[in-house]
């Protein structure tokens, strides 16, 4: 199959890597020249995929206009959220061609979910979001992995099993667009929560197991609030995904918070991580959106005071203790 990638950070790069891997044609579109020479030239990404051999068949772009959009089977997104629409809204896309987002996150400014500013953009183009416990080193590296590809479209689900599919990788498929995002949108925030209070004292698995069952709580009430199953939420792409990025040293969510807690600025952190993790922008949409939908989060009200610097993590401990006294 012919497949066009619109990023080549971390995740891009990994994509890419499996899908030329499995046989099909990639070509990507990323902003930097000089990932994109790298790419040409050595067939690697030293910055985002540092010590990974790259596939020679993969060809990048910087110019949208030479993307062979005409031939692709689907469009793969896999830029961080805030470059999505600056990026595309130029592009015109024939009107059969898949789009399938990986992304996870919000625009700040009018709440919308990456799916929501897609289907803005090209209502004329169907729409999956991929999506599930998926650490691109990880799966890069040929660790066992499962992603959902939600899509009201079952050749598009189809399409991109026969994509991924292969001795480590696995696609499951749900209907249940909204809360498949929504999922992997959410556990951003509680993944870079647990990065911050990981390292207290207190905090041990008994702590992370309680601190994961609460974020899962409240990340189900507000996807339910705004459409999604509830069921959805027993699965990879909501408790699974949660688990992942808490508790891997590879998920940018979790670093992020271990960098707050070290002291780091947010300009220092963006000049160590190249881009701030999703969770940060996503935690202060989030308590807006459950306010307009009449839904109490008060962990990620917690993680937030602690965050902008109005709680002390001895305060926060405590904060978590009492919410655990309340009933379920
Ligand atoms: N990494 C992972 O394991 C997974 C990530 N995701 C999601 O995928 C998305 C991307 O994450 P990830 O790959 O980790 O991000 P990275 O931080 O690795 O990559 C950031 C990318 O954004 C590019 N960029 C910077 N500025 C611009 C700009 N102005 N316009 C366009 N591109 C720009 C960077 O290019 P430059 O070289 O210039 O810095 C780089 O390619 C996020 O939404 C994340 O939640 C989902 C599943 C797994
Ligand atoms: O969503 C992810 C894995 O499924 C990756 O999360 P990070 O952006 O925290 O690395």
């Amino acid at each position: 199959m012919n497949v066009v990638i619109v990023g080549l950070g971390n995740l891009g790069s990994a994509v890419a890597t499996v899908l030329a891997r499995n046989g099909h044609q990639v070509m990507a579109w990323e902003f930097n020249q000089a990932v994109v020479d790298e790419l040409n030239q050595q067939h690697s990404n030293s910055a985002y995929l540092p010590a990974v051999a790259m596939p020679k068949t993969i060809a990048a772009t910087s110019d949208s206009q030479q993307l062979p959009l005409a031939g692709a089977d689907a469009l793969i997104i896999t830029l961080p959220s805030r470059f999505i629409e600056q990026t595309l809204a130029g592009l015109t896309l024939p009107a059969g061609l898949p789009i399938v987002n990986m992304s996870k996150g919000m625009n700040p400014e009018n709440g919308e979910t990456v799916c929501q500013t897609l289907q803005r953009l090209f209502p004329n183009n169907t729409l999956a979001q991929l999506s599930g416990p998926s650490i691109a080193n990880e799966f890069v590296a040929g660790v066992i992995t499962a992603f959902v590809a939600a899509s009201s479209c079952h050749s598009l689900q189809q399409s991109l099993a026969q994509l991924f599919n292969n001795d480590s990788l696995s696609v499951q498929f749900s209907t249940d667009i909204v809360g498949v995002e929504l999922g992997g949108i959410f556990k951003n925030c509680y993944a870079l929560g647990l990065g911050i209070v990981g390292q207290h004292a207190v905090a041990g698995l008994n702590f992370s197991g309680a601190f994961l069952t609460l974020a899962l709580q409240e990340m189900r009430s507000l996807a339910v609030a705004m459409g999604a199953q509830a069921s959805t939420f027993d699965g990879l792409a909501c408790i699974g995904d949660l688990i992942a990025t808490a508790l891997s040293d590879n998920s940018h969510n979790r670093k992020m918070g271990q960098l707050l807690a070290q002291g780091l600025s947010l300009a220092q952190i963006e000049q160590q991580l190249g881009v701030l993790a999703e969770g940060y922008k996503t935690l202060a949409t989030m308590l807006p959106l459950a306010q307009q939908h009449g839904v109490t989060l008060p962990l990620a009200q917690l993680i937030n005071e602690l965050i902008e610097g109005r709680l002390s993590l001895d305060n926060f401990c405590k904060g978590f203790n009492a919410l655990l006294k309340s009933p379920c």
